[in-house]
Parts: structure tokens; sequence; C-alpha cells
């Protein structure tokens, strides 16, 4: 360390803790090791008393950990994601805009691996809103070798970056309610407005909404009306389970539709169907969606609303964090149900 004077100190990085006094007024560090000097500092600093101060010398293949931070920053950070200016070496990663959270988990892992650089997250493939706390990123030592970002360059220079925020696209969507007993009058259906909440939150509306019997025929002729509707994304609810009256499934494949996944390892949400008629995607969604506040519908619904095609490992994937906890007070997506 180098013994400079104060006024000649100015965008220098302090070598060491100051502490100011202030009789029956403060106590404590006024400014810590690692800060940058200011102008406005100066004079502070001599009212201290600190005429002469220790800084850190760096070399030219040294960063302070706040520019090492900000270097980070630009290239882990994609499309919809800012970062705050750093503290002590710390950004925070932050949602620009609401949509679907994506994280390059491997790049991660390989970042984390380097050493000397701490990069914390959440869990991807979630709904994120705007301002939302995606992760932050720390410089563990005060003064960093250049090499260390250089290799986060290399890392992430075809894959990266590491965070995005696809924003959501309002899809045209159709309902279509099965069941006899709700066809008939016998009941009132629950279900619709259950699902146009749901929707709601993309703002995706449904502009047609059918109710039909529990017959093969009247399934499969409403969802292929639909599609020639011009639906960009068909719902059917009920009939999924395996009691001789529940044809969905079977009707959604009679239209052709091809099925990305009948049963999904998800509770609740074990009788899902996703599928695509031509590029159309269509849930067939059990009674469980209408009933529990989150189920596999809402793990599956951010990703086919940022307009990502699903694939079947999509889907078995799910199983790990695709039991629901119940818990007295929701916190979802805040927790571990679908985190894959
Ligand atoms: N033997 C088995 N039984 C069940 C299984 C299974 O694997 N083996 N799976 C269970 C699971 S998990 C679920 S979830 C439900 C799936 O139910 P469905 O999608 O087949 O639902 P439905 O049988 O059509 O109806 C169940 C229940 O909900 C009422 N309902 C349905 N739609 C409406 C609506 N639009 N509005 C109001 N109420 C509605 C319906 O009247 C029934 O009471 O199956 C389990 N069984
Ligand atoms: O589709 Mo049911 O679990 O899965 O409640």
């Amino acid at each position: 360390m180098q013994v400079v004077k104060t006024e000649e100190a100015v965008g220098m990085v302090l070598g060491h803790d100051i502490t100011e006094i202030v009789p029956g007024k403060f106590k404590g560090v006024a400014f810590k090791k690692g800060h940058v000097i200011q102008e406005e500092d100066i004079e502070r600093l001599l009212r201290i008393g600190k005429e002469h101060i220790y800084i850190f010398e760096l070399k030219e293949d040294e960063l302070h950990e706040d520019e090492a931070a900000i270097a980070l920053g630009k290239l882990i950070c994609g499309e919809g994601v800012l970062f705050t200016d750093p503290k002590e070496g710390k950004i925070n990663i932050i949602a620009k805009q609401k949509g679907l959270l994506k994280i390059n988990r491997d790049l991660l892992d390989d970042v984390n691996d380097l050493g000397d650089i701490c990069l914390a997250t959440i869990h991807g493939n979630r709904l994120i809103d705007e301002d939302g706390l995606i992760g932050g990123c720390r410089v563990i030592p005060l003064i960093i070798n250049s090499e260390k970002i250089e290799s986060v360059k290399s890392i992430l220079q075809e894959k990266g970056p590491i965070f995005n925020v696809k924003p959501f696209k309002p899809l045209n969507a159709a309902l279509i309610v099965t069941g006899s007993e709700v066809y008939k009058g016998r009941i009132e259906d629950k279900f619709g407005p259950v699902i146009e909440k749901k929707l709601k939150k993309f703002d995706t509306e449904i502009f047609y909404k059918t109710i039909v019997p529990d017959e093969l025929d009247q399934i499969k002729e409403a969802v292929i009306q639909c599609k020639d509707m011009g639906a960009e994304l068909i719902v059917v609810t009920g009939g999924m389970s395996v009691d001789p009256d529940d044809k969905t499934p079977g009707a959604i494949k009679a239209t052709g539709a091809s099925i990305v996944s009948y049963g999904t390892p998800v509770l609740p949400g074990a009788m899902l169907l996703y599928a695509y008629l031509e590029d159309i995607p269509i849930f067939g969604l059990p009674g469980c969606v209408m009933f529990s506040d989150t189920t596999a519908f809402d793990i599956l619904l951010p990703r086919v609303m940022a307009g990502e095609k699903i694939v079947r490992r999509d889907i078995t994937r799910m199983g790990y964090g695709g039991q629901c906890l119940k818990c007295k007070i929701c916190t979802f997506p805040n927790c571990h149900f679908g985190k894959y």
C-alpha cells in the first residue's frame, strides 16, 4: 500500500476503514476499505483529520471489485435484464420488464466454478414481474485479476448471456368446457372463470367459449372449430381422467393434434395433456386446475405465453419440484414448486 496526500487521492482505492467520531452524534465507519475516493469525500476526510491516507495500487491487470462487478453485469445480463450500480463489489440483477425468466444453468455453474465470483439467483422458467429481483453478483476479493473477467467472457461468448426475460405475447384464446353435467345445466360452469383469470395475468382474453357434453365427436369438432376461427391457444377443461365419460384426451388426439404429453409428473396436475394442432398449443386440463390454486398448468403456462415450443422432455423434467406442499399461505412462484 502507498501513502498519498488526501487532496491527491481522487479516483484511488482506500486501503483501510476510516472511523469518524462526532461527539454525541456519530461513531462509526465513514469510509470503508475499498471505497473509490470521490472529489466530494476530500473535505470530510480532512475534517476527520486525514491529511494522508493509505491507498491500494492497482496493477495494470487488476480491477477494483466495483469495476469488475460492472464488467460482469454487462456480460451476464441479456434482453429484458438490467443491473444496479455496484455497492461494495455487488450488483443486483433485476427484470426490466414482466416476462418469462430464463437462466442458463450450465453457464451459471461454469462462472461460479471460476472462483472469486459469486453469482446467486432465483430459479428460471417462471414469471417475473418488472423490477423483480433475479439475483446478485459479487466479486469476492477487493481487487480481482482481469483475467477472471476474460475467462467469464470466453465462457459466455457463444452461449451467453446467462439471464434473459422474454416478454409475454398475448394470444387469441378459445375455451372448451366439457362435461355433460355442465352442458345440461345440472351445475354451473366453475372452470371457465378460473381459466379466464389465469390467462388475464398474461393479457390474454378468451375470444370464444363453448360448453360441450362428454362426447368425443363434439369435443373434437369444437377443437377444430376453434382452430378454424383463428385461435392461437386452445384450452379444453374436464374429462381428463379414466372414467367412462372422460373423453377429452381421445378427442384432442382425434383432431390430428400431436400429443406432447398426456400426464405430467406434477401433483396437482397429473392428468394434464399438452399438444399442438399444427402449431397451436392445446391444453387438456383436469379438474384439479379448477380446484387447486397452483397446478402443472401454472408451471407450463408462462413458457407457452412467452412463445416457447414445449417438448416432451420439458414436461418429464417437471417431476423434480413437482409436488405442491399446499401451504396455508401460497407463495408460488416463490417456492420449490415448478422449479425443475
Ligand atoms: N381412478 C382414477 N380416478 C381419478 C384419477 C386417476 O388417475 N384414476 N385422477 C384424478 C385426478 S388427479 C383428477 S385431477 C381428476 C380429473 O378429473 P377430470 O378432468 O376427469 O374431471 P371430471 O371427471 O370431468 O370432473 C371432476 C369433477 O369436477 C367437476 N367439474 C368438471 N368440470 C367442471 C366445470 N366446468 N364446472 C364445475 N364443475 C366441474 C365435475 O362435475 C366433477 O365433480 O380425476 C381424478 N380421478
Ligand atoms: O390432474 Mo389431478 O392431480 O392431477 O389433481
